[in-house]
């Protein structure tokens, strides 16, 4: 998960290979919930790991349901078995409606004493139809905020439950869902009766309700969408065992790129086929209409593109509310303006989405129209693209849908803020994105920090890379381990040996894991580090054969989204076409005290003097010798931190950055 401020997505141009994603939010949190009701133990397989589900599996252990992760995707559940769990609780359900809904219906009907709360978006979020029906039956609720909203104090009800049950169909199916799982837990005697009030919107998010109260024993009597009997006798039971499909939401962006992207061979999806009974699944249709060829099997999909540009397409989205955002994105590649209909519900989901998809759609420089319940959005043609800083809500759909824009035809980035939020249900989007993402390798930022030893341009080009999300690069460290490979080999580190050194260096299996540096399985991190490994290396990297042998595996490290490398010849030699070249340096005096102060952390014995007579001889080999020699790349920017913090030398790096983008202030 990308948790930096922004995240800065390359021009992307093309898209293949496959992706595994995530469970589905909607099955995930109605499964747990249905498994703590019910009688019996149930192991759920590929549950989605997000905010979303943790908040709820949160509240489950809250209410006493014994709640075991066995491995990463699975849980097993000791459910409740109907009965009112023994303590008051207060719970924080985060923005998740999928939890806030249906636990506010079962908690108020099985009674107790209960707080339910959440961020100050879901406390701006309607649930006052729920409520009304909740306490039409006879259910205690107060509200402890602004009336109609979270958060929200339960009691103990007085149940009746002879009348039909009214709730309001048309703000958001999630209501009827919360009683349609809730309701079972008091249809012990008597069956009891939902009638809905105006006409339903999100049906397949029902169906998806009804066919899993089924897989847990519950057998609903629909009459159309109007009336819904829980019959008499009912009684939650673990079906034992369950998988949770692959999120279509989440598919509908991999169905996009396909259908925008996967140009000669398809994207393909796995977890998820035509026959899943997610709604979101039927933007596969949508896509269709746009151009997209979509081949389904059981249990995955292939796509790729058909029509291009895309077909406008004019569609009432009212049973793919959340895919039908991702519509939104494609139709600025369509060949003509796009309308969307029927999409009121996006007014009150995690921010009003359709004024969110209007205003950063148009600073990507579109046309766009909007109304109470749709939005139309024009094609943007080659060379009216602007590069976008996209504000994201803290809505995960803002971010994921708007991460398209990437593909545009003029090559711009585009700008994603906070893109942490994609965590409510896909907590890795951006690296499933660049995993099958393609762009030419000149497309991919870099960024460069050279200088002498001890100037601090390993910590900074760190730091630089977390702060943007980059990945980094210490050229250094290549030297270093090269030389120490060359020992352990029994060569002397001279010329001539440099042609049997740039052999080893070719076919050295280096690895870079989270901050260790391993040869094969030999985590060699420490032995590089010591001063007598610096001053090999220095002599090592005079060599200009093994300066060679390590070009490519330097080259390499250029992936998506960026990189920032450190060394002595990232601007003028290995990246000469880096965004942003950076020449750090301090007083030879002040980095013999930064390396004396880094070796007594150690525990390592040196004086300065010592210190400062070695490094002044590896500055003047590393700067003297006539390959790739270490100097300032003519465009650098030179920086002396001799009196600056670290703090403040990541500051400017990151600020001359921001300067050499393209997306303003
Ligand atoms: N202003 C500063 N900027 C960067 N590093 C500093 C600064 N002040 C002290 N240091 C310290 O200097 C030491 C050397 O930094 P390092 O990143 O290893 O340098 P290099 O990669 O240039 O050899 C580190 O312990 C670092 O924490
Ligand atoms: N891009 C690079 C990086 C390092 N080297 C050489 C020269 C340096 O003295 C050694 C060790 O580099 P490293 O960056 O790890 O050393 P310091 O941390 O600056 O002491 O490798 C190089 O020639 N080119």
């Amino acid at each position: 998960m990308y948790a930096t401020p922004f995240l800065d997505l390359p021009p992307l141009e093309s898209a293949v290979g496959e992706v595994a994603l995530p469970g589905s939010k909607s099955i995930s949190n109605r499964v747990l919930l249905l498994a703590a009701l019910s009688e019996g133990t149930t192991a759920v397989h590929d549950l989605l790991d997000s905010d979303d589900t943790r908040v709820m599996l949160d509240a489950l252990v809250q209410l006493g349901c014994g709640v075991r992760r066995i491995a990463p995707g699975q849980v097993e559940i000791d459910g409740l078995a109907g009965q009112p769990p023994a303590v008051s609780a207060r719970l924080f359900l985060g923005n998740a409606g999928t939890a806030m809904r249906p636990l506010t219906a079962a908690l108020a009907v099985l009674g107790g004493d209960f707080v339910l709360e959440g961020v100050p978006r879901m406390h701006e979020r309607p649930i006052g139809d729920l409520v009304d029906a909740l306490r039409a039956l006879g259910c205690t609720i107060g509200y402890l905020g602004n009336e109609g909203y979270p958060p929200l104090a339960i009691g103990r009800p007085a149940l009746h439950l002879d009348a039909p049950i009214p709730v309001r169909g048309d703000v958001s199916s999630q209501f009827l869902t919360a009683l349609l799982m809730a309701l079972p837990l008091v249809a012990t005697e008597r069956p009891v009766v939902i009638e809905v009030q105006g006409e339903l919107i999100s049906r397949p998010y029902v169906e998806i309700t009804l066919n899993l109260l089924q897989r847990f024993g519950i057998a609903v009597e629909r009459e159309g969408w109007q009336r819904f009997t829980i019959p008499a006798g009912s009684r939650y039971r673990s079906p034992g065992k369950l998988h949770v499909e692959a999120d279509a939401s989440s598919a509908s962006y991999f169905i996009a790129l396909g259908a925008m992207a996967a140009v000669e061979q398809p994207l393909r999806i796995r977890g998820l086929g035509e026959e899943s009974i997610q709604g979101d699944i039927r933007f596969i249709d949508a896509a269709r209409q746009m151009g997209a060829v979509v081949e389904g099997g059981a249990n995955r999909l292939a796509i790729r593109r058909g029509a291009w540009p895309l077909k406008a397409i004019d569609i009432d989205c009212n049973h793919i509310p959340d895919a039908a955002m991702t519509l939104a994105v494609m139709a600025l590649f369509a060949d003509g303006p796009s309308t969307l209909r029927n999409i009121a519900s996006w007014r009150v989901k995690e921010t009003d989405r359709i004024a969110a998809m209007a205003t950063e759609a148009r600073k990507l420089g579109a046309t766009v129209e909007e109304g109470p319940d749709w939005l139309r959005i024009h094609p943007l043609p080659a060379g009216a693209w602007k590069a976008a800083t996209i504000h994201t809500y803290d809505d995960h759909r803002v971010a994921m849908c708007f991460s398209l824009a990437a593909f545009n035809p003029d090559r711009l980035p585009v700008r994603i803020e906070d893109p942490k939020c994609v965590a409510k249900t896909f907590p890795d989007y951006f690296e499933t994105l660049f995993s099958v993402a393609r762009t030419a390798t000149a497309n991919i930022p870099v960024l460069c920090i050279d200088g002498p030893t001890a100037s601090g341009k390993g910590t900074v080009a760190a730091a630089v890379a977390a702060r943007l999300g980059y990945h980094f690069l210490d050229s250094g460290a290549m030297y270093r381990v090269t030389a120490l490979a060359a020992t352990r080999a029994g060569l002397a580190i001279a010329p001539e040996q440099e042609a049997a050194i740039a052999a080893l260096a070719r076919t050295l299996p280096v690895r870079f894991l989270d901050g260790r540096v391993l040869i094969g399985e030999d985590d060699v991190t420490d032995a590089i580090r010591t001063e007598e490994a610096g001053m090999n290396a220095s002599r090592v990297s005079a060599l200009p054969a093994v300066r060679d042998a390590l070009v490519a595996l330097q080259h390499g490290f250029r992936r998506l989204p960026g990189l920032v490398a450190d060394g002595r010849d990232m601007g003028t030699v290995i990246f000469p076409g880096a965004d942003l070249k950076v020449y750090l340096t301090a007083s030879a005096q002040t980095r013999a005290e930064r390396r004396h102060q880094q070796l007594l952390a150690k525990g390592i014995p040196a004086k300065i003097a010592d210190l400062r007579a070695d490094l002044e001889a590896r500055d003047l080999r590393d700067s003297s010798r006539p390959v790739a020699p270490l100097k300032p790349a003519q465009d650098a920017l030179v920086l002396d931190n001799s009196t600056a913090t670290i703090e403040q030398s990541v500051a400017q790096v990151v600020s001359w950055w921001q300067g050499k983008r393209p997306f303003g202030a």
